[in-house]
């Protein structure tokens, strides 16, 4: 086993399983912390995400979940270790990026780590310590509105701080461009200071291909899924022997197709109004849920009749503006209530036929992952970077599933997934 990884939610889980992938690495997902380790043992494996959802859950809860995940780990053979979180930074000023680095930093008896949400790929780059989307600082996207972890400040390094205890610092780019082993040597530096988190600058691919070989001597990293793109390198000796198969796939075969959009983000507001014009959509409404409206039956009713005609889409999406305005008038527990409802349309829906399932957003992929009962993921193709189709396990029929983060995929995403399936 290379590499063990704890993701906090379910599209960050997915989207690094797929860069491990493309690293020639064979990855298998699962979901929560799995009973037993045999299967993972038998599968071929050679790294494994355990997919969490306790980006926003208590922090205690998020540390328990994230150090019982490390245990599995190491009870698999993982000797080295990988905690993903958002590459937009997804956390409150309590954490939970900051506790959860620190427990498993104290658990595997380490000192120094680094800190790297940058995903070129997805136009997250991290300058000066300062994290962008698209050349926007952080808090001037919309990334600012949003419903669950609203982000206020673009400074990775002040963000770190309100996080944790422990000393932050930074190794700016014009260190990284030097190689790895230069990064290599400012860690040590940084580490002999007191530093216990480094948080590293990072542009473009080659930056996180050094970055990632500067690594190779610490057990955990965490970061976006982009310093996956480097640990391949470190992860093996010789690059011939990196694998060329995934796991055995367990194909849906033509049945209906329906997407479930609870993202509230900029790129989903934009793929829920390409596909106005082209498929069937149905709005949930939130408060609808909240005045204890029967909305699952409503939502199935409707999609019932269509589905034998094509995709179908249901979505809570609305724009970040709107939730903002809306969230005073909602009650505290608003969130997880749009989660089950639309987790409940999920089941109802492979119920009625859907086995080719796209869902946006990581908290409502966690939703209704859960609801399905799917206990691991086999890794498929990629419809575009970070979003990979996935092969469910523990359903009782096949299920393609393709749970996209909230900002990933072009306009296009809901409409072209489908064409990238086998
Ligand atoms: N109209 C709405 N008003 C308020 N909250 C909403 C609305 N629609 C969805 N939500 C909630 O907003 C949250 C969106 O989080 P989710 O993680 O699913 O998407 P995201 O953060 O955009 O995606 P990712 O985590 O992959 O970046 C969910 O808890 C969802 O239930
Ligand atoms: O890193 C990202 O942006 C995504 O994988 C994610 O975690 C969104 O929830």
């Amino acid at each position: 086993m290379l590499l063990g990884c704890i993701a906090d939610d379910f599209t960050g889980g997915t989207d690094l399983a797929s860069v491990l992938m493309a690293q020639g690495i064979r990855t298998v997902q699962v979901i929560g912390v799995p009973d037993t380790w045999e299967d993972i043992a038998r599968s071929g494996a050679e790294a494994v995400v355990v997919a969490l959802k306790t980006r926003t859950a208590p922090v205690a809860d998020a540390v328990e979940q994230s150090l019982t995940a490390l245990r599995w780990l190491r009870k698999i053979g993982c000797d080295r270790f990988y905690f993903k979180y958002c590459s937009t930074f997804d956390s409150t000023p309590a954490g939970n990026i900051g506790p959860v680095a620190d427990a498993l930093m104290d658990a595997l008896g380490m000192d120094f780590t680094v800190v790297c949400p940058a995903l070129p790929a997805n136009g997250r780059t991290v300058r000066d310590g300062r994290l962008f989307v698209d050349d926007v600082p952080l808090d001037e996207t919309s990334m600012r509105q949003h419903p669950l972890t609203p982000m206020d400040d673009a400074n990775v390094v002040r963000l770190m701080r309100r996080q944790t205890s422990s000393r932050v610092g930074l190794v700016d780019r014009g260190t990284v461009v030097q190689g790895s082993e230069r990064i290599h040597a400012e860690f040590a530096a940084l580490r002999s200071a007191g530093i216990r988190f480094a948080v590293v600058d990072a542009t473009d691919d080659q930056d996180l291909l050094a970055i990632g070989r500067a690594c190779a001597d610490l057990p955990l990293v965490t970061a976006s899924s982009g310093v996956a793109i480097g640990l391949a390198a470190s992860l093996r000796a010789q690059p011939e022997d990196l694998a060329d198969s995934a796991p055995e796939a367990h194909l849906p075969s033509g049945g209906a197709r329906a997407v479930i959009a609870g993202s509230c983000s900029a790129a989903t507001n934009a793929q829920v109004e390409a596909v106005r014009e082209v498929y069937p959509t149905f709005p949930v409404d939130p408060f609808a849920i909240v005045r204890g409206e029967d909305v699952v039956t409503a939502a199935l009713r409707w999609a019932r009749p269509l589905l034998a005609h094509g995709p179908v889409l249901l979505h809570a999406t609305q724009p970040a503006r709107d939730v903002t305005a809306a969230k005073s008038r909602l009650p505290d527990d608003f969130a997880s209530r749009i989660e089950d409802t639309l987790a409940s349309i999920a089941r109802g829906l492979v119920g009625m036929g859907v086995d080719r399932l796209v869902v946006a957003g990581g908290e409502t992929s966690g939703a209704v992952v859960g609801a399905l009962g799917v206990t691991g993921l086999v890794i498929g193709p990629e419809i575009s970077p970070g979003v990979p189709w996935t092969w469910a396990l523990g359903t009782p029929r096949p299920l393609a599933l393709a749970l996209k983060s909230g900002n990933f995929g072009s306009r296009d995403f809901f409409l072209d997934a489908w064409e990238r399936l086998p």
